[in-house]
């Protein structure tokens, strides 16, 4: 099957310029559930790429037990500790980034997979999927919108495979996922691969080694989560978000900014092009 490659005309139209009379309540709440202990940064960093790609609302639920209650960088952001269970999740969850594996978070996926509500899955919601068949079960008979957002060697835990082995063949590997766990899939690596859930590929150009940098994929979730809290469709979603998060880290590498790239300049930049885009 032939894979075709992602371009700026395709993309930039998927998000809609506000109307003037366009208020908060139009562009959706996003929650991520994430930060266990000592990761809160990933569950702050995806919620800060949330509000910045315009998300309406964003919320952030912290495992860790020495949670912070507010952002003072980004204290727009609604923080909570979740000591029990999942709380009442906007219009778009994104779970996963630093969550850590514990039974805590096993319980919280569990009972995610069953919203009837968009999702994002990333980092350890997908370990733990890898881990426990029942979590595998319930995602796969999820009909909500679902987009898995793994690394090689979270892609490997999934099918049980050596990262090795994904990375020689990743257009398969994307598919795989796709139709294993009936979800959008994006693959990320040089090269992100965005698979719908019927198998149909979909290649980023965009980005550069300086993106190899932590938290780069927390952004990655939380912009996700952002494009479908406003009405993007979930493929949609998938390819805007991959595109402009390489773009936006070519725009640092324009600037001279590759080595030492950060996770948090780069949502900057991302909220920079998108605003280009929007403009012209
Ligand atoms: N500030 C914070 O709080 C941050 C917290 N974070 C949180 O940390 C948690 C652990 O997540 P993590 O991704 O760092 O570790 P982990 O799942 O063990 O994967 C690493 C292994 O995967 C592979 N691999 C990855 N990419 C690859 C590629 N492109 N190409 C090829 N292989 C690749 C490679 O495997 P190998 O090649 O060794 O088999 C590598 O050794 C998670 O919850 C996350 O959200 C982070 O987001 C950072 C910021
Ligand atoms: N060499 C590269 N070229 C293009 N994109 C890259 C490169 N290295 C990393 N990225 C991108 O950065 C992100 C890294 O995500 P991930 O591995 O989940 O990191 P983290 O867990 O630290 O957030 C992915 O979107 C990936 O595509």
């Amino acid at each position: 099957m032939p894979i075709s490659t992602i371009t700026q005309p395709q993309v930039a139209p998927l998000l809609k310029p506000r109307t003037t009379d366009s208020h908060k309540g139009m562009f959706g709440s996003v929650w991520v559930i994430g930060g266990g202990s000592g990761m809160v940064g990933a569950a702050l960093l995806a919620g800060r790429a949330a509000l910045k790609m315009g998300a309406g609302c964003v919320h952030i639920g912290l495992l860790a037990s020495d949670a912070p209650s507010v952002d003072f960088v980004q204290p727009e952001l609604m923080l909570h500790r979740i000591e029990q269970g999942l709380p009442a999740v906007g219009d778009v969850l994104a779970i996963g980034c630093g969550m850590g594996v514990s039974a805590h978070a096993q319980r919280l996926l569990h009972d995610a997979l069953w919203l009837d509500a968009p999702l994002v899955l990333d980092a350890d919601a997908l370990n733990l999927i890898a881990a426990h068949t029942d979590l595998a079960t319930l995602l796969r008979e999820r009909t909500a919108a679902t987009v898995l957002t793994p690394h090689p060697g979270e892609a490997a835990h999934l099918l049980a495979c050596r990262t090795a082995d994904i990375q020689s063949d990743r257009p398969a590997a994307a598919r795989r996922l796709a139709e294993k766990f009936r979800c959008t899939v994006a693959l990320k690596g040089a090269t992100s691969l965005v698979s719908s859930e019927d198998g149909t590929l979909y290649q980023n150009t965009t980005g550069n080694p300086g993106m190899s940098a932590p938290g780069m994929g927390d952004v990655l979730a939380g912009m996700i989560a952002a494009f479908l809290a406003q009405g993007v469709a979930t493929t949609d979603a998938a390819k805007l978000a991959v595109y402009l998060h390489g773009a936006a880290g070519d725009a640092l590498a324009e600037f001279g900014v590759k080595l030492g790239m950060t996770a948090s300049e780069l949502t900057d930049s991302a909220r920079h092009v998108l605003n280009q885009w929007q403009t012209k």
